[in-house]
């Protein structure tokens, strides 16, 4: 039996792991496989999926429309394996991933006899979509353009006016286009998951380069746990052109034992971290992305100093060979 697949694309930080959470919650009668793909050297993503489960796939080390489209068949090979387990696969792209480079995956065998495209959302933040480059906005559009329905997220954090300039600038862009106000990415999933009119003539046309050309990351580890002010002052120094920055963190607070798990999340220049209960984990990572050639190397490096003992993680070309997905059972 073929196993639809569920696509959620979106521009960096616009709420994708925010709504994969929420449907791991919310799965109604569904069995859910899931594949996270990330940028960036470090798979941050696959740490901030809240629920506990053994039905994940990271695939890391580059952009899965352009850089690792085989990681993304081999990983939907591997579940296809344990279809049986599965009523559904959710497909986070990475925030530069072009739909159209994604879907191609599912246009080759044996891919395609396994595997349909059941629907494709794109998350838009709305706060930080009008605040992008000129290339951002484009791939943003893009995303948007070729998707089923589109979730104006964030739409807590911005007027009403702003909220209208968003509509009016993506329903320029393509008259047609399905918008939903969202928050958190709250949206029913009978909604995403039920039957959906689809976008019918999906542009299947070619990407053009590779999203690493166009984006870059840095990525930086600590084996020590990290003092929760140092970090603080590293992320108050980082660089404006940052476009998107995230960690899982170790940090030690005054007067606690141990130390406690922190998200570090910044996206549209805003930046937090938020402490949970959990111990923290062995490693504290951070990855940052910016367009090619604005990662002020620098600055980056004077924000370091504020939080030492951190090491540069390898850049995806310096790696060996990117590993195989594997599902964990
Ligand atoms: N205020 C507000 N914050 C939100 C909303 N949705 C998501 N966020 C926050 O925005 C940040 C980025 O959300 P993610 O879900 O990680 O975004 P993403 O698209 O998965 O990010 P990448 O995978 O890095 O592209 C997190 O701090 C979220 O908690 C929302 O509707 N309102």
């Amino acid at each position: 039996m073929m196993l639809p697949v569920t696509i959620v694309c979106g521009f960096l930080g616009a709420g994708k792991t925010t709504l994969i959470n929420h449907l791991l919650h919310n799965p109604g009668s569904e069995r859910l496989a899931v594949l996270v793909n990330d940028f960036g050297a470090i798979n941050i993503d696959q740490d901030l999926i809240k629920v506990e489960t053994e039905n994940q796939i990271e695939l890391s080390n580059g952009c899965v429309c352009c850089s690792i489209r085989d990681d993304l068949a081999s990983g939907l090979v591997s579940v296809s394996r344990l279809s049986s387990k599965f009523t559904r696969v959710l497909l986070e792209c990475s925030g530069v991933s072009h739909p159209a480079g994604v879907l191609r995956v599912f246009d080759n065998d044996p891919i395609r006899a396994q595997f349909y495209v059941d629907g494709l959302f794109c998350l838009i933040d709305t706060s930080n979509i009008l605040e992008l480059d000129y290339q951002s906005t484009e791939l943003a559009i893009d995303q948007a353009a070729m998707s089923d329905l589109v979730l104006l997220n964030k739409t807590d954090l911005v007027p009403e006016a702003v909220q209208l300039e968003v509509r009016q600038m993506l329903q320029a862009a393509q008259r047609s286009m399905k918008l939903l106000d969202v928050v958190n990415a709250q949206v029913s999933p009978e909604i995403l998951f039920g039957p959906t009119e689809q976008v019918r003539h999906r542009a299947r046309g070619a990407v053009q380069g590779k999203h690493s050309d166009v984006y870059e990351s840095a990525s930086f580890y600590w084996d020590a746990p990290i003092r929760a002010e140092a970090f603080r002052g590293f992320a108050e120094a980082l660089p404006s052109q940052i476009l998107r920055g995230k960690g899982l963190l170790s940090l030690t607070i005054k007067d606690q034992e141990r130390p406690s798990r922190g998200i570090f999340q910044f996206v549209g220049k805003r930046s937090s971290v938020e402490l949970e209960s959990a111990e923290g984990p062995e490693r504290s990572q951070v990855v940052l992305i910016a367009r090619r050639g604005e990662l002020d190397r620098s600055a980056i490096d004077a924000a370091l100093d504020l939080c030492p003992g951190a090491r540069a993680a390898l850049p995806i070309a310096q790696r060996r060979r990117p590993r195989r997905p594997k599902i964990c059972e």
